[in-house]
């Protein structure tokens, strides 16, 4: 421990001897304010600073505290920050990446907090933007509070009053001015009695409602500053408002905020061309920042719908940065060269002639545009979009076969296991007559596993299918040639990036079933080129769409079991899995009551996601073999399951379900030659779900689906990829800020057309490469 360290110690024990023996002890405060302000707390260095006296309670609190920090400073000895006030007087230049912690005032425990709202580094509290603004008014006076309203007053405390209470203590501190008088009720924070004590002036924001017991306006939700502090003409009318967590105050955040922007900002670098910033209205990068967490007067209404000139430019900004690192990755790309394949392909002739059908117009053309890049010599980066069922994953398996006949190896990845399976028992028997080897790699370690990852690993195997784990496992590949992902935007620029890392730069070939707007599109896929299949096989039947209230179950699966006569097969949907708090269909209970009602004598299974695979795997078996009629299911089955026969489907508790989600589980049935039928059985309590039913069963077409939902939902409920592969802005968001995201796009294109390295734009390139600097990183070129 150092010599501070063990001082401090020493001290404390001191301090907790004369505790014993005293009442108040002098100078406690001053001494937590010379000595330990650097390892405490900050929120209880600054309560030691305001409070000249303390309780007999509240020392032992301190004192409690004030171990912890002592202990937590032993157990991080090794790595902890030197903390000591000089080296925070030695004032380390400060840098966008330097961890919050080296902060004046902030320590260990206000470091927790801030990680917990991500704020980690300086860039991170400059760029914590608030959540939100309030208007608290110009200063009235009491007599014209309205009730209700926001607003703030300037007053002098007349009185603080206490009471004990059922849950604890009420202080009510009246304040008054020339025209009258309103109280503050505060409860359990006895503190507040210290600091505002009679004669002090401050200004309080808040609610007011008129007591029906004094006549008076009260408030018991507001903040106040000492008038002191605030001049008249400094006053902030619109003040941030803050994501706060557990302990954090908004003005502990806004004093943390506002150092950073007065020891920071000044040296932070402009990035976007001054010419930009004047022909697109923009705001130096600067002057935004400042805007956002002091916006003085600005436009409130602006303000909260992010459209403020300061919002635009950060926006602008974010996306630009993206932008340029997108299509600089996708120029490196293509810049790197390969092998070309030989045009034509016995193997893709041979499988051509075996299938029972010919391909649609649109898979011959995809295709073709496939086999350009993948005969040109550069490495492929494409993305085959088109609605469910449209016949992709066969284009998929057609380029698969012309990588393999060039002698190269092809790993095939899919989102789930059942799919990875279904992939597999698809197509294994139809490759194998062709001479080819195909393996499944799934999780664990088996020894048949083990076998397998040697085989690929001497090249024996040529189409390795997998989830997009075969990303974490420890597959080495003896020469992969092309990576096809089936991604449904679980998969983004990020995890493409990782996958270059691992796979030496094959060619890369992503699907997508769901259609996306193109601004969208140029977000998660600016590095890869487009196909679009447009077009379903013909003589698909579609798939017939009803409603029916869930009291006309009956209905519904009287309509189904007639089908099933017929020896079609169904899928039962339901949002659960087992009995839960909820009233909602489950998986047991529905199966159960089909066994026992509906359906007796059909044979029903079970699947869901927590089943083992082995057991996954065996049921899928058998209902592709038809030993099974009727699949009650999660909606595991929501991508990608292709069992013709099956051709009719119940989704339970539909309103459940969005309406991307219910275009998907419906893509399962109709894909043979007989006509689908779909039964939503819902309850649909709100407006918003009696829209997606109405939709559902007016129409089959993915796009004007996916129009639908983007304009119930709004686009990031829709597309579900917060989480998944699109990038983290801070300001930006993809699906809300399209406009601005074009034109992102035109300003990056423009400047690389200018530019294509950067030279003259070097603050953009240097930010660029700090924040997106890893999709550059094209990982070994093979
Ligand atoms: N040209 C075609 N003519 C007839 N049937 C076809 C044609 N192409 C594919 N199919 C069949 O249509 C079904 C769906 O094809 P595929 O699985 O390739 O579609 P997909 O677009 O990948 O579907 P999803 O997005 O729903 O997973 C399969 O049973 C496949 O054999």
């Amino acid at each position: 421990m150092s010599v501070e360290k063990s001082f401090l110690q020493k001290v404390l024990h001191r301090e907790k001897e004369k505790l014993d023996n005293l009442s108040v002890i002098g100078g406690f405060n001053r001494f937590i304010k010379n000595h330990l302000s650097t390892i405490l707390p900050s929120d209880l260095v600054e309560e030691a600073e305001n409070y000249p006296l303390f309780s007999k309670s509240e020392k032992i609190r301190f004192l409690q505290e004030i171990e912890n920090a002592i202990s937590a400073l032993q157990k991080n000895n090794a790595t902890a920050p030197q903390r000591s006030r000089a080296s925070i007087s030695q004032k380390k230049p400060l840098n966008l990446e330097t961890p919050v912690r080296y902060l004046k005032g902030v320590g260990p425990a206000l470091e927790r907090k801030l990680n917990k709202l991500n704020i980690k580094t300086l860039e991170d509290l400059i760029y914590f933007f608030p959540r939100t603004y309030r208007d608290r008014g110009h200063p009235t006076t009491i007599d014209t509070l309205k009730e209700g309203m926001l607003q703030t007053v300037e007053g002098k405390v007349i009185s603080v009053r206490r009471r004990n209470i059922r849950r604890g203590t009420l202080l009510k501190i009246t304040i008054g001015d020339d025209t009258g008088l309103a109280d503050l009720l505060c409860f359990n924070q006895d503190y507040l009695s210290r600091i505002l004590r009679p004669g002090t002036r401050i200004l309080v924001t808040g609610r007011f409602r008129r007591s029906s017991v004094s006549g008076r306006m009260e408030t018991s939700n507001f903040e106040y500053e000492p008038a002191s502090r605030v001049k008249k003409e400094n006053f902030e009318k619109i003040v941030p408002v803050y994501s706060l967590t557990k302990g954090l105050s908004q003005k502990k955040i806004r004093s943390l905020v506002e150092y950073a922007l007065q020891n920071y900002l000044p040296s932070l670098e402009e990035t976007l061309p001054e010419e930009t910033v004047q022909r697109l209205n923009l705001l130096p990068k600067r002057k935004a920042i400042y805007l956002l967490h002091n916006p003085g007067e600005e436009n409130i209404e602006e303000l909260l719908q992010r459209r403020s000139r300061a919002h635009l430019t950060l926006i602008f900004e974010e996306f630009i940065l993206f932008a340029l690192s997108l299509k600089l990755r996708k120029s490196m790309l293509q810049k790197l060269r390969v092998a070309p394949c030989p045009s034509g392909s016995r193997l893709v002739k041979e499988f051509t002639a075996k299938l029972p059908f010919k391909l649609t117009g649109a898979q011959s053309r995809v295709f073709e545009e496939i086999s350009r890049d993948l005969e040109s010599g550069f490495i492929m980066n494409r993305l085959i979009q088109g609605d469910v069922g449209s016949g992709k994953t066969l284009v998929a398996i057609l380029s698969a076969l012309k990588v393999i006949d060039s002698g190269q190896q092809v790993a095939l990845m899919v989102p789930t296991e059942i799919l990875a399976e279904q992939h597999y028992h698809r197509y294994r028997d139809i490759l194998e007559e062709l001479g080819l080897k195909v393996a499944l790699i799934k999780g664990g370690n088996s020894k048949q596993k083990a076998e397998l990852l040697s085989q690929i690993a001497q090249g024996k195997i040529n189409l390795i299918i997998g989830t997009h784990a075969l990303l974490e496992e420890k597959v080495q590949f003896a020469n992969l040639g092309l990576v096809i992902v089936d991604e449904q935007h679980r998969f983004g620029v990020m995890q493409r990036a990782r996958l270059k890392e691992k796979a030496h730069v094959p060619h890369t070939l992503v699907m997508t079933a769901t259609p996306i707007p193109r601004t969208l599109a140029l977000t998660l896929y600016g590095d890869l080129d487009v196909s679009v299949v447009d077009e379903k096989p013909v003589g698909r039947k579609g798939v017939e769409t009803l409603f029916f209230p869930i009291k006309e179950r009956f209905k519904a699966y009287n309509r189904v079991r007639s089908r099933i006569e017929e020896g079609e097969q169904a899928y039962v949907v339901c949002p659960a899995i087992e009995e839960s708090e909820e009233e909602i269909s489950n998986v047991q209970e529905i199966a159960e009551m089909l066994r026992e009602k509906w359906f007796k004598g059909l044979r029903i299974a079970i699947i869901h996601g927590r089943l083992p695979s082995k057991e996954k795997e065996e049921i899928m078996a058998s209902f592709e073999k038809r030993a099974i009629d009727v699949l009650v299911s999660t909606s595991v089955i929501e991508v990608g399951i292709d069992v013709p026969n099956a051709t009719c489907m119940v989704i339970e508790n539909a309103e459940r379900f969005g309406l991307a989600q219910l275009h998907q589980l419906r893509g399962r049935i109709g894909r043979g030659s007989v006509r689908g039928l779909c039964i939503l059985l819902a309850n649909p309590t709100t407006e918003e779900a009696r829209q997606r039913m109405k939709i559902m069963t007016s129409t089959e077409d993915g796009f004007r689906i996916a129009e639908e939902d983007l304009r119930l939902r709004g686009p990031g409920e829709f597309y579900g990829v917060r989480q998944h592969g699109v990038p983290e802005f801070y300001l930006a968001d993809p699906f809300e800020d399209w406009p601005l995201l074009e034109k992102a796009h035109q300003e990056a294109e423009a400047i690389l057309t200018k530019d294509p390295e950067l030279r003259n734009y070097q603050n953009l390139r240097r930010e660029m490469e700090r924040k997106f600097g890893k999709y550059l990183d094209l990982g070994e070129v093979s």
